[in-house]
């Protein structure tokens, strides 16, 4: 856990907004061939009524199994689970109040749409009049009106994926757990739903878990990011909190391109240190997480490759500086990526908009000066 998670309230603050999912202490471990998986090793966190939260994280870090033990199939080894305020550790998936929408829609393919949205409503018994009036407006939510008599094979998949939302949300459940539910549209569509889905879940003002390895889908949709690693939450918050101040080593790199430079610590104040790195470069940086650093310290500095420019002069003495030699030019049209290896011991990317310039501002071989303001590097932990 990070300081970008927001420290709760106690369960018994009478001010406390009960949060659409709670889970507290919660681990998972399988048995499998007379070996312990550990699968989830201590996850805390809340999400709140509405919110659009997304587990991120590369294959095998827990997600899906998280994502398991909230909608009840599976059940922790430690740790609770509340849904609005109720324990429902131990309680089966049919009597927790959310439903799942997963990759593979699972329609039923000799159903008309209308049919397959309106099956669960039917099989409560929800008098036939509120069936067709509640399948109407969720068809019409996820655009679909018109298409109620098609067979789901009549339909695009991004169709098919909206039919398997509408029928997951026609039962007003109070959240909707979704387990890489576009993974099987090509990119374009996958886009398109991307944006589709948040606005769905603006109108309807359901809690959305969502689980992802792609953080470009996650940045985009997401209130909330919670980045997973080896069964653990590495950080917790904001898309930007996390793209901008990435917690430590493994989120810089999982979420978009990070370059870290080597550094020492200099001086060390409470709450902020001096970092020289490179020739001659010194930054002033907070230290964040009440960490105690100490002078002589090895910290690696990250900066994201937009933040910094590239010039053949030195920068003013107000902006982050480091020299190196340009490695690679790679022009893609709307920007140009420059490798450059400098005297901080990296391979430093750069990102240059071509906004305005027709030519390259260096070619492979220059000598040049990297700079970006201060504000944009943090010391995020010793490398090894
Ligand atoms: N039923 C099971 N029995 C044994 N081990 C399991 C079982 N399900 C998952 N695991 C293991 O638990 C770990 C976490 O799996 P999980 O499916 O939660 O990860 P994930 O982050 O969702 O990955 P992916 O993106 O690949 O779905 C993995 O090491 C996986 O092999």
């Amino acid at each position: 856990m990070t300081e970008t998670q927001q420290q709760a309230p106690a369960r018994d603050d009478p001010g406390r907004a009960v949060p659409a999912i709670e889970l507290t202490g919660v681990e998972k471990a399988y048995q499998a061939h007379g070996e312990t998986v550990p699968a989830v090793r201590g996850v805390d966190l809340e999400i709140a009524q509405g919110e659009f939260f997304s587990l991120l994280g590369p294959s095998g870090c827990g997600k899906t199994t998280t994502m398991r033990m909230i909608a009840g199939f599976e059940e922790p080894t430690a740790g609770t689970v509340h849904l609005h305020g109720q324990d429902v550790t131990g309680v089966p998936p049919n009597r927790r109040d959310v439903n799942m929408v997963f990759q593979s829609y699972a329609l039923f393919p000799h159903m008309s749409v209308f049919e397959n949205v309106a099956f669960g409503l039917r099989r409560r018994g929800v008098p036939k009049a509120e069936v067709s009036t509640r399948v109407g407006e969720m068809l019409g939510i996820v655009d679909l009106a018109g298409r109620e008599k098609r067979r789901p094979g009549e339909l695009s998949g991004g169709q098919q994926q909206r039919v398997a939302l509408a029928r997951a949300l026609v039962n007003r459940p109070r959240a909707l757990l979704l387990d890489e539910p576009l993974g099987a549209l090509d990119l374009k569509l996958r886009q398109a739903m991307q944006v589709e889905l948040k606005r769905i879940q603006r109108e309807v003002g359901i809690t959305f878990v969502y689980v992802t390895h792609d953080q470009g889908e996650a940045l985009t949709m997401s209130d909330r990011i919670a980045v997973m690693n080896d069964g653990l939450i590495e950080q917790l918050g904001t898309p930007r909190e996390i793209y901008e101040h990435p917690a430590t080593r493994f989120v810089a790199g999982f979420i978009g391109t990070s370059n870290l430079l080597g550094g020492e610590v200099a001086e060390a104040a409470a709450g902020t240190a001096v970092i020289s790195y490179g020739a001659d470069g010194r930054i002033e940086v907070p230290v964040r997480g009440g960490r105690k650093v100490a002078a002589g310290e090895r910290l690696e500095l990250t900066v994201r490759p937009e933040k910094i420019g590239i010039a053949l002069e030195r920068p003013a003495d107000d902006l982050c500086g480091v020299r190196g030699t340009v490695t690679e030019v790679v022009y893609l049209g709307t920007s140009t990526n420059y490798n450059v290896t400098t005297s901080a011991g990296a391979d430093v990317v750069v990102f240059l908009q071509n906004a305005t310039s027709a030519d390259d501002i260096a070619t492979r071989g220059d000598s040049v000066w990297l700079s970006w303001e201060p504000r944009h590097s943090y010391a995020i932990g010793a490398p090894q």
